[in-house]
């Protein structure tokens, strides 16, 4: 947990553990070969450090093609609420007597009571090698919040802290019931616990909450693309499924000339019944050393932050809302959330057609709006009323943010630089260069002097410095795609002045 004391690393012994208890990435079983190093879990995956897709991730030590079964955890090695009620009578007698609390707030009881345990947990080599801290959005204090700038997202933020405060505050009884440790019932504590399962939980059918699976909980994230087909196969860890494959299909899995069919209908991973474990298969050939990537699912950039704290600078997903004048939504059906930019800075579907009938007078809108909702501009003025309002709101937006995307560039560009700096006393100076938000920042951590810096605890600066760095990055992902939306407006706008030869053959 975070400032925890606990020694680090044990990588090699959860990954043996993990062996001896049935985890493996070598099919079929008999010829698993013994594993060629001590990060390497067998005969497919090694646990590397993967600096620019997520940190510590599971990395290829061999060719895999698409479709392949990589990794298999046996059922006994989920740790779930179902497990661990089963494995202690005093836990199942408590968490009985309270049914109002949700799925999750019991396995984040569980959790802790589990952690708290210590060495004495059967869980231990898996327990130890969590994360110490987490950066999602319910970790993100006043600083952090208010540097989204963004009022939507400064909501959102808020509201994911308020949640894990008012579900802390339901379990506080059942926590106390079980003679928590002082350390282990704070509300830090719970946001450790919570955000453990939040980005680290799959889909299991029995439970909403999910399961925590060893070694399984390793893969980084890739987003899925926009592809429809893909995306319908995908929901995320926290609801993790596939369709299940029986215990010959697993076999014939192993041979090479069924993978392409396989990799027609397979993606991620599931709970199988039929062979009793969680199921992992490569959604794409990954050469040696590359690392094996899995989609949680379709996440906008503020999703990513707030239930996995991390988010990507190229997310087909990622969706941006601007605030328009209350009449607009409401000239059509579609729901407000389908009313966004995407990331190319292009408006949805839904967007363009609410924005094409708001430009129709609205005693004509019921005439034209079978041709709005199928997608079809209505007429060059029309179109050009849509691309001068979404140019105008854009524009809006952007002029009322306290800083512009260059400030933010610069401050992200000295943010990283801070990474790398060690001595506390040179970190004050940096921090007070970086003007009034980097006084904000210090302030907020109550550092007013070197000797306050060289004080505090490096790990509590560290995660403050990289929630503001995820709100910025996200602030500045958010304008750029704004300005992707003016230039996607104007080009609009252009193309109608001055039309080219096809559609003024297309006019005639
Ligand atoms: C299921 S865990 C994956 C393993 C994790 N890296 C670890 O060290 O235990 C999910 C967490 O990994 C990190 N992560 C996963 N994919 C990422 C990505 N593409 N970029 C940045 N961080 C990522 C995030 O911190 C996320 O909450």
């Amino acid at each position: 947990m975070e400032g925890d004391g606990e020694e680090e690393g044990g990588l090699e012994s959860l990954l043996k553990w993990g062996r001896e208890l049935g985890v493996s990435d070598s099919f079929p079983p008999e010829t698993a070969a013994q594993p060629r190093s001590a990060s390497c879990l067998g005969h497919t995956l090694s646990v590397s450090d993967f600096r620019e897709a997520g940190g510590r991730g599971l990395g290829a030590v061999r060719e895999v093609r698409k479709g392949e079964l990589v990794l298999k955890v046996p059922k006994s090695c989920l740790l779930t609420t179902e497990r661990l009620l089963m494995d202690d009578q005093c836990l199942s007698a408590a968490v009985k007597n309270r049914p109002s609390l949700s799925s999750a707030q019991i396995l984040t009881v569980c959790l802790l009571y589990e952690v708290g345990k210590g060495k004495k947990s059967w869980w231990y080599p898996y327990l130890k090698n969590l994360p110490r801290s987490y950066s999602t959005l319910p970790t993100f204090r006043q600083f952090g919040v208010e540097a989204f700038q963004v009022d939507d997202a400064i909501w959102v933020a808020k509201k994911a802290r308020w949640k894990a405060e008012a579900e802390w505050k339901e379990a506080h009884a059942l926590m106390e019931e079980l003679k928590f440790k002082p350390r282990l019932i704070t509300f830090n504590s719970w946001l450790w616990a919570s955000a453990t399962i939040s980005s680290r939980t799959l889909h299991v059918p029995w439970d909403e909450a999910g399961c925590l699976c060893p070694v399984g909980d390793l893969f980084n994230y890739a987003a899925p693309g926009g592809d429809l087909a893909e995306s319908n196969n995908i929901t995320l860890t926290r609801s993790l499924q596939v369709k299940s494959l029986s215990h010959e299909e697993v076999e014939y899995n192993s041979k090479p000339e069924q993978l392409d069919t396989l990799s027609q209908r397979l993606t991620d991973g599931g709970f199988e019944e039929s062979v009793n474990a969680y199921c992992f298969y490569a959604r794409q050939h990954y050469v040696r050393g590359e690392q094996v990537l899995l989609s949680y699912g379709t996440y906008t950039n503020l999703e990513l932050l707030e239930h996995y704290g991390f988010l990507l600078d190229n997310n087909p997903n990622d969706r941006a809302y601007i605030p328009f004048e209350p009449g607009v939504s409401s000239c059509s059906s579609w729901p407000t959330e389908s009313l966004y930019i995407n990331q190319g800075g292009e408006p949805s579907y839904a967007l363009l057609s609410t924005l094409r009938l708001w430009a129709t007078p609205s005693n004509q809108r019921r005439s034209v709006g079978h041709l709005a909702y199928s997608g079809s501009q209505l007429s060059p003025q029309n179109e050009m009323r849509v691309m001068h309002l979404l140019l105008k709101c854009c524009n809006t937006v952007l002029q009322n943010l306290p800083t512009s995307i260059e400030d933010d560039q610069r401050l992200l560009c000295s943010l990283n630089q801070v990474d790398g700096i060690d001595a506390p006393v040179e970190l004050l100076d940096v921090f007070l260069k970086l003007g009034a938000e980097g006084g904000a920042f210090l302030e907020s951590l109550g550092l007013r002097s070197r000797a306050s810096v060289a004080e505090s605890m490096s790990w509590k600066i560290e995660r403050a410095l990289e929630r503001w760095k995820s709100a910025v990055q996200w602030r500045l992902r958010y304008k750029r795609t704004l300005m992707d939306c003016i230039t996607y407006c104007s080009n609009v706008i252009d193309s109608i002045h001055s039309p080219g030869p096809l559609q003024m053959e297309c006019a005639d």
